[in-house]
C-alpha cells in the first residue's frame, strides 16, 4: 500500500514543486456515529462525482479556514451542524486532463445537532463503518477508509485516469500529525 514514508509526502506537500503547483483546496467530512458503528454518507445528485457516494464537502472559500469550510458544507449538505471535528487526513489527486490538483482535508465529525436531510446536492444515508459501499464510492475511498475508520492520521496521493475510475498510480501512508497541512492555501 504504501510506497514512500511519512516524511517525504509531508515534504512533498511543503515543498516548493507542490507549493508552486496549481492546486484547489476542498474538505470532506464525514459524520460519525461512534456508539452504533455508522458513519453519514450522501448520494452525490449533481455536479463532480455525482451519482457516488461520499462524504459532505467541497471548495473552500477564500475568506474560510479548511476547518470552517468544512462545517459549512456538511450544513449546507446534510443539514447537520458540527460541533467537534478532527482533522483526520488529506489526500492529493491529480487527473490527466486536468493541471489542476484537487487538495482535499478530509475531517470526521464527532459531535453535530439536528437531523441529516435531502439537499439539493446530495441524499444522506447512514452505513456500517465495517461494511462501506465502496462499489459505489471513489475507487481511492477503500485505500484509505480503514486508515480513517481505525482513528489514523493519512496522507494520500493519487493518480486519475480522465475517466476518474481508473487510478494509476497511488501513494498512501500513515503519519502521527498533519501540522504540517495548516498552511494550505489555493495556488493557481
Ligand atoms: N477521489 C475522491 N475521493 C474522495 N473524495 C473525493 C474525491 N474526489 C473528490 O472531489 N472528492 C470530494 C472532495 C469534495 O468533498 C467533493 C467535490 O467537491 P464539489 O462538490 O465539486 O465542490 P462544491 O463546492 O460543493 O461544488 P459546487 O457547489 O460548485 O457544485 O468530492
Amino acid at each position: 500500500m504504501a510506497d514512500i514514508d511519512a516524511r517525504s509526502v509531508a515534504r512533498f506537500v511543503e515543498d516548493t514543486a507542490h507549493a508552486a503547483m496549481p492546486h484547489r483546496l476542498y474538505t470532506l467530512i464525514f459524520p460519525m456515529d461512534r456508539p452504533n458503528g455508522k458513519v453519514l454518507l450522501g448520494m452525490k445528485k449533481r455536479g463532480f462525482g455525482q451519482g457516488k457516494l461520499n462524504g459532505f464537502g467541497g471548495k473552500v472559500e477564500p475568506s474560510e479556514s479548511v476547518e470552517q469550510g468544512a462545517i459549512r458544507e456538511l450544513a449546507e449538505e446534510s443539514g447537520l451542524r458540527a460541533t467537534r471535528v478532527e482533522n483526520c487526513g488529506l489526500l492529493l489527486f491529480y487527473f490527466e486532463d486536468n493541471p489542476v490538483a484537487m487538495e482535499v482535508h478530509v475531517f470526521m465529525a464527532h459531535e453535530y445537532s439536528g437531523k441529516p436531510a435531502e439537499t439539493e446536492e446530495m441524499r444522506p444515508e447512514w452505513f456500517d463503518i465495517d461494511n462501506m459501499p465502496f462499489s459505489q464510492m471513489w475507487a481511492d475511498d477503500k485505500c484509505w477508509w480503514p486508515l480513517a475508520r481505525n482513528g489514523r492520521s493519512f496522507v494520500g496521493r493519487f493518480w486519475f485516469k480522465a475517466d476518474q475510475v481508473t487510478i494509476t498510480r497511488q501513494a498512501l501512508t500513515p503519519v502521527d500529525s498533519l501540522d504540517f497541512a495548516r498552511n494550505a492555501r489555493n495556488i493557481s
